[in-house]
């Protein structure tokens, strides 16, 4: 696919081609920040400014005017003001008589006012045409030119020729703009700035939920079982020990759910027997999440490789060797070398390696920098059969550190079985699943569906009616 030279825009560049003349309301940090952007890609910029004198903060090149003479340079006008100081503009409804108002503002809370910004502009200047734009920008990464993730425009607006020139200045400054229709969709324009980490909800919610609970199991079935059958202390494991058993079975919890939609919907396709009927809704909300579901696994592995790392300067640790070296060397009793001790123990440390190894791999190719750079397939790549590999190596490390110790009866303690069992149930349902669909048979029947094909007859009918056939 060909890319518009606009959209690697660095920020030094000249555009060649003159464009009009935009004139900015507000000599604030957004309105120098888009000044500064629209006069690299060759518009004349007029600022409008309560006091209109150049100062060095503003781009060089620009003009700056009062806020009536600055809007007669030009019809197009970005109104870069807090909406709680857009009163004086009552006084300048003849001037700005027939001309596009950009509101670029947002509020500090969610439906803060009745009406958005951008109609009670509307409100306040009716002879102009009000388009809500570059709300979702921010000054910051506009001057930076760190608009990698970001470089959707929502764009609405009741008058279409209006909104269609906005959408083109957007076009020319490198950015994305997306039609959201009449002015009334500016209200939620204006709220989705400030929603906290939408797509981050329920990936954190479940692994703090998933983090408390391991916690609590781990301290009922160590330290307080400890303390009432051996009348032993050992509540300082809460601060290293048990961290560093919850970490990882987080980490491959999630790990193991970012795969679990993917199975699922592969079940529901094959009972179906058809690709076009749609998923339900948990499972596409489900599906969306699973970048940060594994972003925030990823962020306990690194965790569990800390915790490891120390362990050796634990002065826990450090007393525990040095009395066994003494209890042997008093008692003249060799502890004797044992090699498939040896074995386990450095293969589950080799598995967790190339495991983490992978796992971070997986979280850089998922970073949008890098996944804009490379294409379909090699992302599926990427993300499929690496995340597969990372999530056989992560399972096998878990299975081989429990080893043995997971089966015999003495692990169980108050009827509670070990946390590595519980964390096992997820990632080897999905792997015991990923295998079968995986084997020959199934995989041709799977591989036909997704390619259009339909089991009965009656569903054929429902593909030509569409996808939204429940
Ligand atoms: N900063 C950001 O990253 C983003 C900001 N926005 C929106 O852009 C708009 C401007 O934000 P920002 O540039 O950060 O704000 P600033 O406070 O930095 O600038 C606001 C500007 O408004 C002008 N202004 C006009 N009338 C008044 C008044 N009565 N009192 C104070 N200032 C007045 C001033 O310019 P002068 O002194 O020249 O008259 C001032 O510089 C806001 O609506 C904001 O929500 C949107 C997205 C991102
Ligand atoms: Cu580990």
């Amino acid at each position: 696919m060909e890319k518009t030279s606009t959209d690697t825009l660095p920020l030094t560049m000249i555009s060649s081609e003159e464009r009009e003349t935009i004139c900015i309301f507000g000599t604030g940090d957004m309105g120098r920040s888009l000044g500064l952007r629209m006069l690299q890609c060759g518009y004349s910029i007029v600022f409008g400014s309560r006091t209109p004198r150049m100062s060095s903060l503003l781009p060089k090149g620009a003009d700056v005017l009062s806020y009536s003479e600055a809007a007669q340079k030009s019809d197009t006008i970005i109104i870069a003001i807090h909406r709680e100081h857009y009163d004086f503009l009552t006084a300048l409804t003849e001037v700005l008589q027939g001309k596009i108002l950009v509101d670029v503002s947002n509020n500090l809370k969610v439906n803060q006012y009745p009406e958005s910004n951008a109609e009670y502009l509307a409100q306040l200047v009716p002879g102009a045409h009000v388009v809500k734009a570059f709300n979702t920008l921010s000054a910051w990464a506009l001057q930076s030119g760190a608009l990698d993730a970001s470089r959707q425009v929502f764009v609405c607006g009741n008058d279409n020729k209006a909104k269609q020139k906005v959408m083109d200045i957007a076009h020319t400054l490198g950015l994305t703009p997306l039609d959201q229709g009449a002015l009334r969709a500016a209200k939620e324009i204006e709220n989705y700035p400030l929603q906290l980490f939408p797509m981050w909800k329920v990936p954190f919610y479940l692994s703090a939920c998933l983090c408390v609970f391991f916690f609590i199991y781990c301290v009922i079935r160590e330290v307080i079982y400890s303390y009432v059958n051996d009348k032993k202390d050992i509540t300082f494991r809460m601060a290293v020990s048990i961290p560093n058993r919850v970490c990882p079975m987080v980490a491959l919890i999630l790990l193991a759910v970012v795969y679990l939609p993917g199975v699922i919907a592969a079940i529901l396709q094959l009972y179906r027997g058809t690709k076009y009927r749609r998923f339900p809704d948990w499972l596409d909300r489900w599906m969306l999440c699973r970048k940060q579901l594994g972003l925030l696994g990823l962020g306990f592995a690194f965790l569990h490789v800390l915790y490891t790392l120390v362990i050796p300067i634990r002065y826990y640790v450090r007393w525990r060797l040095g009395n066994a070296t003494a209890t042997q060397a008093i008692t003249k009793k060799e502890n004797p070398f044992s090699t498939s001790t040896a074995w386990l123990n450095d293969s589950y440390i080799s598995l967790g390696i190339l495991g983490f190894f992978f796992f971070v791999l997986l979280g850089i190719t998922s970073l949008p920098s890098v996944s804009n750079s490379v294409n379909w397939r090699e992302f599926r790549f990427v993300q499929s059969k690496l995340g597969y590999l990372t999530l056989i190596l992560c399972t096998a490390h878990t299975l081989i550190y429990g080893g043995k110790r997971f089966l015999s009866p003495s692990s169980l303690r108050w009827y509670l079985p070990s946390t590595h069992i519980i964390a096992l149930i997820i990632p080897c349902t999905v792997l015991v699943i990923k295998f079968i669909l995986i084997l020959p048979c199934i995989d041709k029947v799977l591989t036909w569906i997704r390619q259009g094909w339909e089991r009965s007859s009656k569903s054929s009918e429902s593909a030509m009616n569409g996808k939204t056939d429940i």
